[in-house]
C-alpha cells in the first residue's frame, strides 16, 4: 500500500495503473476510519482493480463554529485499517496541497442542498462538492463509493456528476450500524457513555417509525412526531426530523412515493445524523 501526499505523486502512481489497463475506485473519507468506511472499501474492491482511500478533513465544508479543529484524527490507525483491508493507496494531502492560498473557484448545487444539513450548515455542501470534484480530478477514478449515512450528500454528488458530466460512476453503499443500532460515525467518539446511550433514541425512533410505516401509516407528521418524541425524551436537541421525496428532497406530507426519513440531532455538543428509506 502506498501513501500519496502530493498531486504529482498521485497522478504518477494512478497513471501507471491505468497504463496497465487497471480500473480505479475512490473512497473519499475524512479519516478516523470505522467499519462504515471499511464497508465502502469492500464495495470498492468489488468494482475496480485498484482501491484508493482519500483521507482529508476538508476545512471548506466546516462552518466557523463547527468542530474542524477537534475532528478526530489518527493517521497511523487509519493506515493500519487500510492495509489490513487490502487498500492499494491512501491519498493523504494537507491543506497546502488541496487549496492554493488564492483558491477562488467553487462548485455549488442549488436545489438539493437547500434543506436538511444544507440549511443547518450554510456553505457545507459547497465545500463538499468542491472538494469531491477536486478529488475526482486528481485521481481520475472510474468509480467512487459513498455511504448512505450521508444520504443528502450522496444525492448531491450524484446530481453534480449528472449536471456537470463528470465521468465517474457513483455507488451509494448501505448504512452500517453498531450492534445496538447506532449509525457508525467518526463523531461517535465525542459521546460520553451517557450521551452514547441516549443517542440510541435516534436509531430506535427510526426503527419504530419504519414499523409504523410498514403497518400502513403514511402521514409524514405522524412518523416524524414518533421520532421527535423519542429523541426529546432522551434529552436530545433536534436539528431536523423530516420525510423527504428521495429524488428531489422536497418535503412530503403523505408518503406516496420513495421517501427518506432523516434526522439530525445533538447529544451534548455532538451532532449526529441518521436516516431510513421508506419504500
Ligand atoms: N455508518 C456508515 N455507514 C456507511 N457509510 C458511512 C458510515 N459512516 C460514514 N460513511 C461514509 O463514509 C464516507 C466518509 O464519511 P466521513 O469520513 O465523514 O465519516 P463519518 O463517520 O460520517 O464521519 P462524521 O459523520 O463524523 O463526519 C461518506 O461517504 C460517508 O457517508
Ligand atoms: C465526501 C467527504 C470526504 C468530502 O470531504 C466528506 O464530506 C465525508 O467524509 O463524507
Ligand atoms: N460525513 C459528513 C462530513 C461532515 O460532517 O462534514
Amino acid at each position: 500500500m502506498i501513501i500519496l501526499r502530493s498531486i504529482a505523486d498521485t497522478r504518477a502512481a494512478l497513471d501507471s495503473w491505468r497504463r496497465r489497463g487497471q480500473t480505479i475506485a475512490l473512497v473519499p473519507t475524512m479519516g478516523y476510519l470505522h467499519e462504515g468506511h471499511m464497508s465502502l472499501v469492500d464495495e470498492a474492491k468489488k468494482r475496480a482493480d485498484r482501491v484508493v482511500v482519500s483521507i482529508y478533513v476538508n476545512p471548506t465544508q466546516f462552518g466557523p463554529n463547527e468542530d474542524l479543529d477537534k475532528y478526530p484524527r489518527d493517521f497511523a490507525r487509519d493506515e493500519a485499517c487500510c492495509r489490513a483491508r487490502g487498500v492499494d493507496a491512501i491519498f493523504y494531502p494537507d491543506n497546502a496541497v488541496m487549496y492554493c492560498p488564492d483558491h477562488s473557484c467553487w462548485v455549488t448545487e442549488e436545489s438539493l442542498s437547500q434543506t436538511m444539513c444544507g440549511a443547518a450548515r450554510p456553505g457545507h455542501f459547497r465545500g463538499v462538492t468542491t472538494v469531491v470534484l477536486k478529488l475526482f480530478n486528481i485521481t481520475r477514478c472510474d468509480v467512487a463509493i459513498f455511504g448512505r449515512k450521508d444520504a443528502q450528500q450522496a444525492l448531491i454528488i450524484c446530481r453534480m456528476v449528472r449536471d456537470l458530466n463528470v465521468p465517474v460512476e457513483i455507488v451509494v453503499a448501505p448504512l452500517v450500524r453498531e450492534p445496538d443500532g447506532l449509525a457508525m460515525s467518526s463523531r461517535n467518539k465525542y459521546l460520553s457513555d451517557d450521551e452514547r446511550r441516549r443517542a440510541l433514541s435516534i436509531a430506535n425512533g427510526l426503527n419504530q417509525a419504519t414499523a409504523l410505516f410498514a403497518g400502513g401509516q403514511r402521514q409524514a407528521a405522524a412518523l416524524c412526531d414518533l421520532v421527535k418524541t423519542g429523541i426529546a425524551n432522551a434529552g436530545g436537541n433536534i436539528d431536523y426530523v423530516v420525510v423527504m421525496d428521495r429524488d428531489s428532497l422536497r418535503p412530503l406530507a403523505t408518503v406516496d412515493r420513495p421517501a427518506v426519513l432523516a434526522v439530525a440531532a445533538f447529544f451534548g455538543k455532538t451532532r449526529l445524523i441518521d436516516n431510513v428509506f421508506l419504500d
